[in-house]
């Protein structure tokens, strides 16, 4: 056992006494029940304590930094942990929570660097680091100790060693956090300041969605006072994905963040039952079962800030159409002009929606009336009660004009004016921001649904339109925005350069972050998809391996006969070699489901997995491949590698590229005709046949 086990191992203990023993006077508190708001919140608190260190007991802390303060005269040991936990009575850190200022060093720290310093309240702290330790325990059981720096000690790797043991281990059917391991470039996107929009390009398995997540317990964190859970959303591509990122949240003592996809959040705010929005699961199905899925002009044009300005210039022609065009006559020789009307529209009311317009019109001249009337004073007080009755009739007619219209009736009225059109009684998804824009525009954005920060997930696939819309819906510009332009397999209604996105913010909102280091695959699996980028995108940059090595990448021809046999044998072989996640990714849903038939009778206990699934649930899967995205499987078996369903094309590149990233451990690609042109070179080089 050697010393620095030993130290902890005494540090473990002392520091369990205490958090034990502070946990066990927070559970005797008397729980309150009442309505009195003020000890609400405080129970409230408590509560969030007692499942902080409820958590903190099992696994206190993953980290200790020795750092020394210019002006002190020693290092303070700091245990740095998911939640900060301290003694009330005695008001000793016990635990330093890892979103914390000082936090910040043990991620940015490399080893290298003589002088640090961290940001906290109070202004710059600098000083020295004398210690960076790994420390894994589990069950309150101290596992693990690595060292990763030890000053005057030549530098060790010991923090990749860490890294690499954490990277090595298979992973169950949810992502999972990463506090112990986040890494130096991970870190600053993380605690990038909330009033920007952060945009993120990186590769396949270099973090992104893991990084979104921790940053929003980062500004939960850091903005307390300034930004709710409550108030921040999540967009995903759908409910699987979602389910798939469900845990890491929670583990982080995140909660109450809305998580949706985008389309069911359009429809829940434009909240009209007569929007049908047409089936995708069989549109979706159609489109990667053709081997060259068309560019579909119209759906990237309703997607571009073109057609917003378009939308943009039709709403303010039929805006001026719902007011009224004549002068206001209440009685013989009293009038509003129009002219008056329209600045009180154009003036006072400009920042107003077309409806808050309406009704403050309405309002105004109401009111304009009363006085009118009141001045009138050679009439009896009959007399003024009969004319205000005649004025508001008046009104009535004069405004009767304005009827309420629906965005989805005028959206449909401009459709038709520019010759475009919808399916009878159905929208597409691309319908749904130009929707919305004119929900904003025409009816308003209710204060409340106003977002304090927003991730968009997997935001290649997302339009310039989208962006524009959510933007104008959120706080400060507070956004995470994240994607990898190499897996835009939705190139119709997606972007080609971030610059579209970048040009909505402007330069100085926009804080634009590449991260080209893969965390989730082994080295040779690295090599493979990179194989795939040099072809098609030069400009690209390919992505750099942990140095994590395993098995070689097999490609393997079969028998057209034999195939399903050979599956089955692949499928069995990863089982016992106890992989927990497998998958077989198939190129389309018919080839996937025919194929799922004829295994489900030797393979027990394999999913298959389709476009509507709400959850994943692990194990041994099949999937058509451009459902793979977002997920990952320790061992991936890639079929149909042919040269009929992976062509030469940038398309067919990216939905192999996704495939092949999907796998953390193993990848096997296999094919029954000649293997897609995409990977011969890639066969012939590394001879794997
Ligand atoms: N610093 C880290 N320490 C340990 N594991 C990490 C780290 N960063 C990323 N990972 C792991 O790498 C894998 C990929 O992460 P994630 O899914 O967030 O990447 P991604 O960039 O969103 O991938 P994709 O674009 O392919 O969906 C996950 O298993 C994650 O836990």
């Amino acid at each position: 056992m050697n010393q620095s086990y030993q130290e902890e191992q005494h540090a473990l203990r002392e520091k369990l006494i205490k958090i034990l023993a502070y946990q066990k006077q927070l559970e005797a508190l008397p729980r309150y029940h009442g309505d009195d708001f003020n000890e609400q919140v405080l129970e409230d608190s408590r509560e969030r304590q007692r499942q902080v260190m409820k958590k903190a007991t099992g696994e206190p802390y993953f980290g200790r930094l020795d750092f020394e303060e210019y002006g002190k005269s020693q290092a303070t040991p700091l245990y740095i942990g998911k939640a900060g936990v301290h003694d009330d009575q005695t008001g000793e850190v016990l635990v330093v929570d890892w979103r914390a200022p000082v936090s910040s060093l043990f991620y940015a720290f490399s080893g290298s660097e003589d002088d640090v310093y961290y940001e906290a309240p109070e202004g710059i702290i600098d000083g020295t680091i004398e210690l960076k330790r790994n420390i894994m325990i589990r069950e309150q059981e101290l596992m693990r100790v690595v060292d990763s720096y030890k000053q005057g000690q030549s530098t060790s790797s010991g923090g990749d060693e860490f890294l690499l043991y954490k990277l090595g281990e298979q992973k169950d059917n949810r992502l999972q956090d990463i506090v112990s391991t986040i890494q130096g470039e991970q870190n600053e996107i993380i605690r990038h300041q909330k009033n920007q929009a952060v945009i993120i390009q990186g590769v396949a398995g270099s973090g992104k969605t893991t990084v979104a997540l921790h940053r929003l317990a980062y500004l939960l964190y850091e903005y307390r006072e300034q930004m709710q859970a409550e108030n921040m959303i999540i967009f995903a591509p759908n409910a699987m994905f979602l389910d798939y990122i469900s845990q890491v949240l929670p583990e982080l003592g995140v909660g109450h963040i809305q998580q949706t996809t985008f389309s069911e959040w359009a429809l829940s705010v434009l909240d009209d039952p007569t929007i049908q929005l047409a089936n995708q699961t069989n549109k979706l199905q159609k489109r990667f079962e053709q081997a060259d899925s068309p560019v579909d002009e119209a759906t990237s044009f309703k997607g571009s800030v073109a057609f917003k300005e378009l939308i943009e210039q039709e709403l303010e022609v039929l805006e001026e159409n719902v007011f009224p065009t004549t002068d206001f006559i209440p009685w013989d020789g009293v009038k509003i002009a129009h002219e008056t009307i329209s600045q009180w529209r154009n003036k006072d009311f400009a920042h107003s929606s077309v409806q808050g317009k309406q009704e403050r019109l309405k309002a105004r001249m109401k009111r304009w009336i009363e006085i009118e009337v009141k001045q009138q004073h050679h009439l009896d007080q009959k007399e003024q009660q009969e004319l205000r009755k005649h004025a508001l009739e008046q009104a009535r007619k004069y405004l009767a004009k304005m009827k309420k219209r629906t965005p989805y009736k005028l959206y449909l009225q401009i459709l038709k004016q520019q010759g475009l059109t919808t399916h009878e009684n159905q929208i597409e998804p691309e319908d749904l921001a130009p929707l919305l824009h004119i929900y904003h525009k025409w009816i308003g954005i209710d204060k409340d649904r106003r977002f304090d920060h927003v991730v968009i997930d997997e935001a290649q696939d997302f339009s310039p339109y989208q962006i524009a819309i959510l933007k104008e819906q959120t706080r400060g510009q507070s956004f995470t925005i994240l994607g990898d332009l190499s897996q835009g397999i939705h190139s119709v209604q997606g972007i080609d350069e971030w610059s579209s996105f970048k040009e909505l913010f402007g330069e100085q909102k926009t804080a634009y972050f590449e991260m080209n280091k893969s965390y989730r695959s082994t080295l040779e699996i690295i090599e493979c998809s990179n194989h795939l980028l040099k072809q098609f995108s030069k400009r690209r940059v390919l992505a750099e391996p942990v140095f994590r090595s395993g098995e070689p990448v097999q490609i393997e021809r079969v028998y057209e006969e034999e195939k399903v046999n050979a599956i089955s044998t692949w499928i069995q072989s990863m089982q016992s070699e106890g992989y927990q996640t497998i998958a077989v990714i198939g190129r389309t849903h018919t080839t996937c489901a025919d194929l799922f038939e004829q295994l489900e009778k030797t393979q027990e206990d394999m999913t298959f997995i389709q476009a509507e699934d709400a959850t994943y649930n692990g194990g041994t899967s099949i999937l058509p491949v451009y459902l793979s995205k977002g997920l990952e499987f320790d061992a991936v078996l890639i079929i149909d590698a042919d040269e009929q369903s992976y062509q030469q094309t940038a398309e067919h590149m990216k939905l192999l590229y996704v495939g092949i990233t999907r796998a953390l451990h193993r990848l096997h690609i296999m094919h029954t005709g000649n293997v897609t042109k995409l990977l011969t070179e890639y066969k012939s080089e590394d001879n794997h046949d």
